[in-house]
């Protein structure tokens, strides 16, 4: 065998590094996790917090994240911001592979390209800062000029509604004023993907919706995609698409049409072609453990062991 040219090696490297490279066009979304896993390992346990999660999010979508406590919610949304790591799959935001970033392109990532809102008020903005200031701030570290960033932070609370909020400390302002700051500070370097942990969850009905109102200007006039972790139905009955996460997997999708209206549940079929029935389907129609499936034209029927799909049951059909 012949060793390699130089020439040849260099071609090898450069093969290697574009393999590397995301993909930034291959038409996937703004936003792909395949086969997302996350394992937690202490001492003594192991935790499967995220155990091949698969979800796609198109650029400009606003899609709110449900699921129950310990569903892998939060895991979900601190790998997609850069803080933390998955143990396996792929993640892909913006043409960032976040399994493959190196330390430079991950402070890119979190300053560029995500904003985080999170739950706790307290923990989105500095408390001797103004609001002002505080949208300014994150700008301050991408080398924004001083002018041009008070100028976008001013617009950005006008924006927002809380041009009012401007002058005053975090201590000054409501609940609700201090996490639509929070929105500001998270979009002040007009990041692609905006992500937001139960960003209502501390607040009464009203301030929760001027919140997520602000959220959504953020969707709709900043052009941020944006993904909201909630277990408020105000928040997830608003947004045009619902996904929600089951044991560290997204199981079941509600599309609703404009309005609100009309919702269609969906749910995810992954590449071995298995799929999760909704737990109320599941009760609702009596399936157990082995259920017969019946090819149609144009849809596949899914009935309870010994039924025949014409509504009566095996028995009847044995009788006739
Ligand atoms: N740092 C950690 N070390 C060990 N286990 C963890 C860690 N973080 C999360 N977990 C575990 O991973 C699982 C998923 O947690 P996660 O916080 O993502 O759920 P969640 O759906 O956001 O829950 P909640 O709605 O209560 O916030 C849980 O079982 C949790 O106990």
């Amino acid at each position: 065998m012949t060793e390699p040219h130089e020439s040849d090696l260099r071609t090898l490297e450069k093969r290697a590094r574009d393999a590397r490279r995301p993909r930034v066009d291959d038409g996937d979304g703004l936003v792909v996790c395949d086969n997302l896993v996350r394992v937690y390992r202490t001492e003594e346990v192991e935790v499967q917090a995220l155990q091949g999660l698969d979800l796609v999010v198109e650029k400009g979508e606003c899609v709110a994240l449900v699921g129950a406590s310990g569903s892998g919610k939060s895991t979900l949304l601190s790998i997609l911001s850069g803080h933390d790591l998955p143990t396996a799959g792929r993640a892909r935001v913006a043409g960032h592979d976040l399994l493959a970033m190196g330390r430079r392109e991950r402070l890119g990532y979190r300053r560029h390209t995500v904003g985080f809102v999170w739950q706790q008020t307290g923990r989105n903005l500095l408390p001797y800062l103004t609001a002002l200031e505080n949208v300014a701030l994150p700008m301050k570290y991408t080398r924004v000029p001083r002018r041009e960033r008070a100028t976008r932070a001013a617009e950005l609370l006008d924006v927002l509604g809380i041009a009012h909020c401007r002058d005053r400390r975090p201590a000054e302002l409501s609940g609700g004023e201090q996490q639509r700051v929070a929105v500001a500070v998270a979009t002040a370097n007009a990041p692609r993907v905006l992500l937001a942990d139960e960003p209502t969850g501390e607040l009464d009905t009203a301030s929760g919706e001027d919140v997520f109102a602000a959220l959504r200007r953020a969707n709709e006039e900043l052009g941020a995609t944006v993904l909201v972790v909630t277990h408020d139905p105000l928040v997830s009955e608003q947004v045009r698409r619902t996904v929600r996460i089951r044991d560290g997997r997204t199981s079941t999708e509600t599309l609703r049409g404009p309005g609100g209206t009309a919702a269609e549940e969906y749910t995810v079929l992954d590449r071995a072609g298995r799929l999760q029935l909704p737990r109320d389907y599941v009760d609702r129609y009596g399936l157990r453990g082995r259920v017969r499936l019946t090819a149609e034209p144009d849809h596949v029927g899914v009935w309870p062991d010994g039924s025949t799909g014409d509504g009566t049951d095996e028995t009847d059909r044995r009788g006739r």
